[in-house]
């Protein structure tokens, strides 16, 4: 059996999300529709994939593979770190890309990643405010490179940087979504970045206030555990415009490559639609918060 570890957050996630129940609505139903709008742009799910990075070593090419993958199954694509020749591999693939940026301590190089992903033709830049710190209360240090927490001044220039949408991963309280409002933030992520703390609060248990304080002003975004259509459903229901899917995509990656993202998208789209059938939604707009019952 596997062993559970106490405040290990991927596990209370997980719980959250099976304590979540969907009622059935059939009559006058209909065949729903799956696509997703975003910053202008027309896609055929709203299931994406994570803002993931290092993908080298569970396939050769990963992370381009797994662009290619999102591409194909008509999903947006988003990027973690990596350095410019990857970007531009993931968006040659015509991928329509979100690239994260880590919040490095040097502004200026922040600045030039941003221009850079611009030149790219990505469809959004955005920020990883999550990754400031390490577990010790130090600032945190990745691949050698040292992290600071920005403050709404320096999102506010970020913003003013790009002509793209600037969204942000990492949010988790309804403090940092009217920060990241008030800086003209273009889209939100809400995560606990697969478990940066113990005892995070799920997602999907802060996102309703979340998105009663956004009051549909920006998208709204949700990742951590997602395994499953249902799962996609619950979030949707309780507010996010989308999803972002992470480790779910990781072994059909490795197996499959492009082909195999694609059709694990496919699946978790399909099984998106089959609960929105039976729940009277017939487009994702019309996803009722109401059919969710607390078990
Ligand atoms: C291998 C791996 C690499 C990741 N790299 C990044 C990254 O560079 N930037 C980032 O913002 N998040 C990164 N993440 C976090 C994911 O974007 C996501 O927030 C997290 O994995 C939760 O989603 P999941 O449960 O579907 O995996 C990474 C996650 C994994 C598993």
């Amino acid at each position: 059996m596997k062993k559970i570890r106490p405040g290990d957050s991927n596990q209370i996630t997980r719980e959250y999300f099976d304590s979540l129940l969907v009622e059935m609505r059939h009559l006058d139903g209909a065949l729903p529709e799956t696509g997703l709008e975003l910053f202008g742009e027309q896609f055929r799910t709203p299931v994406m994939t994570a803002a993931l990075s290092h993908l080298g070593n569970v396939r050769e090419n990963g992370m381009v593979q797994m662009a290619e993958g999102a591409r194909l199954a008509g999903a947006v694509s988003w990027a973690g770190m990596g350095d410019e020749k990857e970007l531009e591999d993931i968006t040659t693939t015509g991928a329509r890309t979100i690239k994260i940026i880590k919040p490095y301590v040097d502004n200026d190089y922040i600045l030039q990643r941003i221009a850079h992903a611009e030149k790219c033709g990505v469809m959004a830049v955005g920020m990883d405010i999550d990754h400031a710190f390490s577990g010790k209360g130090k600032y945190d240090v990745v691949l050698g490179m040292e992290m600071r927490p920005k403050s709404l001044e320096e999102m506010k220039e970020f913003v003013k940087a790009t002509k793209l949408p600037f969204v942000v991963k990492g949010v988790l309280s309804v403090k940092d979504a009217e920060k990241c409002l008030e800086a003209g933030v273009k889209g939100i992520v809400v995560s606990h970045h697969h478990g940066i703390i113990d005892y995070a609060v799920p997602p999907l248990m802060i996102l309703p206030e979340i998105v009663r304080v956004v009051q549909k002003q920006i998208p709204v975004f949700v990742d951590c555990g997602i395994e499953s259509g249902s799962d996609v459903f619950k979030a949707l229901a309780l507010g996010a415009d989308a999803v972002c899917v992470g480790r779910a995509l990781m072994g059909p990656l490795q197996v499959n490559g492009a082909e195999g993202v694609q059709e694990k998208i496919a699946s978790l789209t399909e099984e998106l639609a089959g609960i929105m059938a039976r729940t009277g939604a017939s487009d994702l707009s019309q996803i009722d918060p109401s059919v969710i019952w607390k078990a």
